[in-house]
């Protein structure tokens, strides 16, 4: 799904209205005819519809309309004594035409009248501020909103829930709690924090009669992936395939201190579907990892045949547990140095290359790094403060300055090629614990060895991930590492069909 701010939407809307001659009042009637298609009539028959006097209230005002002529009760209310957008005027004067009553809310004492009709109809319609929310919300407006959040009424927001802003997750002064909120042609980039849904409810994007190729032309290809996007890349199994056709997956980590690490990665390739997963590690551990695998095979990477191992492998992953020491820089130099199969570089991969970027740049392989915010800091030298804040256009920029995919751990995991920027949908905070990051990297490395592209692979890998989490987590306080690499196959197995 299509990710956008107000500025995208100011380029649509003026593109339509002005090269296309698309009347304003048509883009406003197609808005309002969705918000219409979003109700449930069988729950739902009055409304109380609450508008500001932009277009946000213009659409809202032509909902009105809709139900009205449907024969539903209506109690409209305008707030504030603004004067209204062109839009939105149209549309207020064709309902006083009509001879439907507009109620005005101005001063404190009018909310007593709003109030007592709050409570008596089946659901609040919330068209206050849209995208153009501009400053602070305060006097009548937080007095309003504080009124439609106390009722405990049902609320759809249109478009976006009025107080929150579009660009980037913040809430100007109030915000009403909607139950659902239908915004149009893009999912806002201010709905992208994990506090939002407070405010969003259900989200659901509609169009509204905009062309895809004029969202195409200014639409700066950010996507939230959801489970219909996977559905359609994820492959089914064919009957008759052999373990040649899934992959040959090398896994390096672990060290005397992380043999958990080692350990979560390969089980994350094996538990996603790899052909053949080898795990090469430090010497004095491969014993215990021996005992503790039996679908992996382990080596030492000190072994004479691990040269060969990684001439013969579709994918590699490395990185989690080695230690941020010379040993593991000099490894990880010469795979990058090397052309051949794509690698997933994690963890102490990533903190021996702080200092060595050119390695990355310079390498022939397609790569994927999966750092989180603090090894992204150390990558890049900002703090994680401002990557936090400006985590997509990081990402993008580190990219494309080394052409590599960048997957950006946190709450709404992103991936980036540089040009395409994905947004992971699935996760919790249930999942916070150790070892998880380490089964991400073993999964993509898994994908990638199976045949998938590096890029879907990564997407791919990072939504499974968390959807296995979200699901366990429904009947679990704490998800671990553990859980996750049980689950794994059977979930992915779901997703295919
Ligand atoms: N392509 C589309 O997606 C379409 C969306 N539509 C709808 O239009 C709104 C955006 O409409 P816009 O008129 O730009 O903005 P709003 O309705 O959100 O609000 C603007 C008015 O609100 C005033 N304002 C802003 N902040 C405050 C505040 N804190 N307190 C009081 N008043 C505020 C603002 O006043 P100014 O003095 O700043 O001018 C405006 O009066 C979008 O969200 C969709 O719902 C179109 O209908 C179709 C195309
Ligand atoms: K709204």
């Amino acid at each position: 799904m299509k990710i956008g701010n107000s500025q995208l939407i100011k380029n649509i809307d003026n593109y339509c209205i002005n090269d296309l001659d698309i009347p304003s009042t048509v883009l406003m009637e197609n808005a309002a005819l969705k918000v219409v298609k979003n109700i449930n009539f069988e729950k739902f028959n009055s409304f109380t519809i609450i508008c500001g006097t932009g277009n946000n209230g213009g659409d809202a005002l032509a909902v009105a309309r809709q139900l009205f002529s449907m024969n539903m009760k209506v109690d409209i209310f305008i707030i504030g004594e603004h004067s209204m957008s062109k839009d939105c005027l149209i549309n207020y004067n064709i309902l006083k035409n009509m001879g439907v009553p507009i109620k005005q809310i101005v001063k404190t004492q009018d909310i007593q009248l709003l109030n007592d009709i709050l409570n008596k109809n089946d659901m609040i319609i919330d068209g206050i501020f849209g995208s153009g929310l501009a400053r602070n919300i305060d006097g009548i407006y937080k007095e309003v909103i504080k009124s439609i959040n106390k009722s405990g009424m049902y609320i759809l927001s249109i478009d976006v829930p009025s107080g929150m802003l579009c660009d980037s997750f913040g809430i100007l002064g109030s915000c009403v709690k909607a139950n659902k909120t239908v915004s149009f042609e893009v999912y806002k980039k201010g709905f992208l924090d994990y506090e939002s849904d407070k405010y969003t409810g259900e989200i659901v994007v509609e169009s509204i009669g905009i062309p895809e190729y004029v969202v195409n032309k200014f639409h700066l290809k950010e996507y939230l992936v959801q489970k219909k996007e996977i559905k359609s890349i994820i492959k089914k199994r064919e009957k008759y395939s052999y373990k040649g056709d899934f992959g040959r997956v090398s896994v390096i980590a672990g060290s005397k201190k992380y043999t958990g690490a080692a350990y979560l990665t390969s089980q994350g390739a094996v538990r996603s579907g790899a052909g053949l997963v080898t795990l090469c590690t430090e010497k004095s551990v491969v014993e215990i990892l021996q005992s503790k695998t039996i679908e992996t095979m382990i080596m030492s990477y000190e072994n004479n045949d691990f040269k060969e191992l990684i001439l013969n492998s579709d994918s590699i992953a490395i990185g989690p547990g080695m230690g941020n020491n010379e040993n593991t820089f000099n490894i990880i130099k010469d795979i990058l140095s090397k052309d051949g199969c794509p690698l997933v570089l994690d963890a102490d991969a990533l903190n021996v290359l702080q200092h060595n970027l050119d390695l990355l740049k310079n390498s022939k392989r397609k790569i994927v790094i999966t750092p989180h915010i603090g090894e992204m800091g150390r990558l890049t030298g900002i703090d994680s403060k401002n990557i936090i804040k400006n985590r997509i256009d990081i990402a993008r920029d580190f990219s494309k300055k080394y052409g590599i995919i960048v997957l950006l751990k946190g709450y709404n995991t992103i991936i980036t090629n540089g040009e395409e920027v994905y947004i992971n949908s699935t996760g919790n905070s249930k999942m916070a614990s150790g070892g998880m990051g380490d089964i991400l990297t073993g999964i993509i490395a898994s994908f990638i060895g199976q045949g998938y592209e590096p890029l879907k692979a990564t997407i791919l890998s990072a939504f499974i991930h968390g959807y296995v989490g979200d699901i366990l987590s429904k009947d679990m306080f704490c998800v671990n590492a553990s859980h996750i690499v049980e689950r794994l196959p059977y979930i992915i197995e779901n997703l295919t069909y």
